[in-house]
């Protein structure tokens, strides 16, 4: 049997990405990986960083090219013409819209079944902005693409993992987010995908940070513990996932709690990935659960500093890759288990997730 091919999508043309899959270029031509980008803009990054490596044009028709020459073997490239030519390290947003269709071709390729997932080389959210186009990040474009309501990011390292209710919101807009349904259905997918992805059927145990400081101090730091996020984790509780109840996000993140929890919860960007970041940088891969494909990334962004000059830690892309393909053995071992096991009972932990909000008042 032919391994799943994934397509990885190369990012920001005058980021790190190229760089990235160019440095890695032994690895990806060894694997079943189809890089999407510019396939001039990919040459001449291997050139810059003297690096020899062939690339090929692919198309969904042809079978990936496989050269023999272990050396300098062709690495498949899915090309997505540049609209104007990159300098390294300069953001230009008149290639905006080919960042935005390596993307979309990432996505309806796996539609079309010819990917078995997506791995995607960071992007820079400002200049596609900046382009006029409404956008905050891969995870929230996926999800449109895919009409999920609500994606989930998992940034995990090999011993933190940290799931997020809000992702990139202005901070003045996350309390009014953070809503009973949201709340639900964030930590019924983490249950849900998680044991189907990560932890290979085992129920996780999820540790919820609270928003405020000492998650609220009884309602004298805020309120939303005692009348949002509570009485969400006491009535997942009771349909039976391990969660715990909000606890101060200070403290959480402590080394006795974050052996005890497989997940910790933060309530936004920042209070989560602030500390996965310090704990692990360059060793984290980002995950969106929710998603009807699988979806992988790095834990860093566009490093404009670095781009073209070969100094980029290429560890977070490969902990990507090695990470899809996981997700993708670990959800045929979940089937297998489910056709197997008819007896498993647990409406809550169901498959194909349920993503659809809740009816619960906001
Ligand atoms: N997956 C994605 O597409 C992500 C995209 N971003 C985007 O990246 C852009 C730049 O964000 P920043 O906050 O500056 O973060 P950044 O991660 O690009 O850079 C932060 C610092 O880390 C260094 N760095 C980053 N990646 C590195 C690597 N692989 N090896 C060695 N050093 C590395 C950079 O040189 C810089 O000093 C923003 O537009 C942001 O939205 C940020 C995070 C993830
Ligand atoms: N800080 C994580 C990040 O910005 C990556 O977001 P996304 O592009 O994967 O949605």
């Amino acid at each position: 049997m032919t391994e799943p091919a994934f397509i990885l999508t190369t990012g920001e043309p005058a980021g790190i990405g190229p760089d990235l899959c160019v440095q890695l270029a032994l690895e990806l031509a060894n694997d079943n990986i189809v890089l999407c980008g510019d396939i001039d803009l990919l040459r001449e990054r291997a050139v810059a960083l003297g690096v020899d490596v062939e690339f090929c044009l692919f198309d969904d028709s042809q079978q990936r090219r496989k050269v023999s020459n272990k050396t300098n073997q062709a690495i498949a490239v899915k090309h997505i013409a540049l609209a104007t030519p990159v300098v390294p390290g300069q953001l230009d947003c008149r290639n905006a819209h080919y960042v935005l269709a390596m993307l979309t071709e990432a996505v309806t390729g796996c539609q079309r079944g010819d990917y078995a997932g997506i791995i995607t080389a960071p992007i820079h959210k400002g200049i596609i902005c900046d382009a006029g186009v409404a956008f905050s990040g891969h995870t929230e474009f996926f999800a449109e693409k895919l009409q999920v309501p609500c994606p989930v990011m998992l940034l995990a390292s090999a011993n933190l993992k940290v799931a997020l209710v809000t992702t990139h919101l202005p901070l003045r807009d996350v309390a009014s987010a953070i809503t009973p349904a949201r709340l639900r259905q964030t930590l019924k997918i983490i249950a849900e995908d998680g044991q189907r992805y990560l932890t290979n059927g085992r129920a996780l145990s999820i540790g919820v940070c609270g928003l405020n400081p000492h998650a609220g101090e009884s309602g004298h730091l805020g309120n939303e513990e005692i009348t949002v996020i509570n009485p969400v984790l006491a009535s997942l509780r009771a349909s039976g996932v391990n969660v715990s109840d909000a606890m101060p996000a200070d403290t959480i993140f402590a080394p006795h709690h974050v052996s005890q929890f497989d997940v910790i919860v933060a309530m936004y960007h920042d209070q989560g990935l602030a500390v996965i970041k310090s704990h692990d940088f360059g060793g984290c891969v980002n995950i969106t659960l929710g998603l009807p494909i699988i979806r992988t990334s790095v834990d860093h962004g566009t490093a404009l500093d670095l781009a073209g000059a070969g100094k980029a830690n290429p560890n977070s892309l490969r902990c990507a890759i090695a990470m899809a393909k996981q997700m993708v053995t670990n959800a045929q071992k979940d089937k297998a288990r489910n056709t197997t096991d008819n007896t498993t009972t647990n409406a809550s932990l169901s498959y194909p997730p349920d993503n659809q909000p809740t009816k619960e008042k906001d």
